[in-house]
């Protein structure tokens, strides 16, 4: 019978190490309302959060049904933001960062209730692996810019985001589903390319697109992040700050 271990994927391990490494840097004694952001690296947050002998102290707020199992599967107290609508440090993913930890969020649509999470926490940390850490939004990450809307506006909202120089389309639910993504909260995702946005023109795009009517949220976390814990591939963890 052969003993030997299964090959480790580079990435994976680059995801685990940020995700751990951000935990214990930045959970202090007195933190008990923890945000669990989505995606494949904050599956590794809750795992090390579920693996701590004081587990049973903090309550964990979700952003979205995977997050929510995650919680529930490392047997952390669940809460919701309507009990907890301050939160002491939320740890979440990012589909691309700037050198001003600006990110995109919403790849997996989640990208709502992420930034309600992020918003009500006093802390709030990025873990990524190193493909993530571009310096400029919409360099690498190039399905456009998520932007969740109510299910009647989006043609409304298509022409405005054109009229602004993106390049929008509704996220498409196929193969899965016949029509369009359906976000937790009953809404459609568009993503608008609108090539690489230079940091210090993200939040005036940001404003722009917000002030759509019909526009639910945008997955531009502006100025939101205090720390991003980067996996690099060669095993090492890179602490970016503001
Ligand atoms: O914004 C998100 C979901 O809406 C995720 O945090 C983002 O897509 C990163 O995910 P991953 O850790 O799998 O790269």
């Amino acid at each position: 019978m052969s003993t030997s271990a299964a090959p480790v994927d580079p990435v994976e391990q680059s995801k685990k190490l940020c995700a751990y490494a951000a935990v214990q840097d930045n959970l202090k004694p007195h933190h008990r309302i923890i945000g669990i952001g989505s995606g494949s690296t904050v599956v590794y947050v809750a795992e090390c959060i579920g693996k701590m002998p004081n587990k049973a102290e903090f309550v964990c707020v979700p952003t979205g049904f995977q997050s929510k199992q995650l919680i529930i599967d490392n047997k952390i107290q669940l809460g919701g933001l309507e009990e907890n609508p301050t939160i002491d440090i939320a740890f979440d993913g990012a589909d691309e960062i700037d050198s001003g930890l600006n990110c995109i969020k919403g790849g997996g649509a989640c990208l709502l209730q992420e930034k309600l999470v992020a918003d009500s926490s006093e802390n709030f940390i990025i873990v990524a692996d190193d493909r993530k850490n571009t310096g400029v939004l919409g360099k690498g990450w190039k399905k456009g810019i998520p932007i969740e809307v109510i299910p009647n506006a989006y043609n409304k909202i298509i022409k405005e985001l054109t009229a602004l120089g993106g390049a929008p389309k509704v996220r498409p639910g196929a193969p899965a589903k016949a029509g369009p993504v359906i976000t937790d909260n009953g809404n459609f995702i568009i993503d608008c390319d609108f090539g690489e946005i230079p940091a210090a023109k993200v939040a005036d795009l940001n404003s722009k697109i917000k002030a759509m009517v019909g526009v639910v949220e945008t997955g531009l976390f502006v100025g939101m992040a205090q720390k991003a814990y980067i996996g690099n591939a060669d095993g090492t963890v890179t602490t970016l700050t503001v």
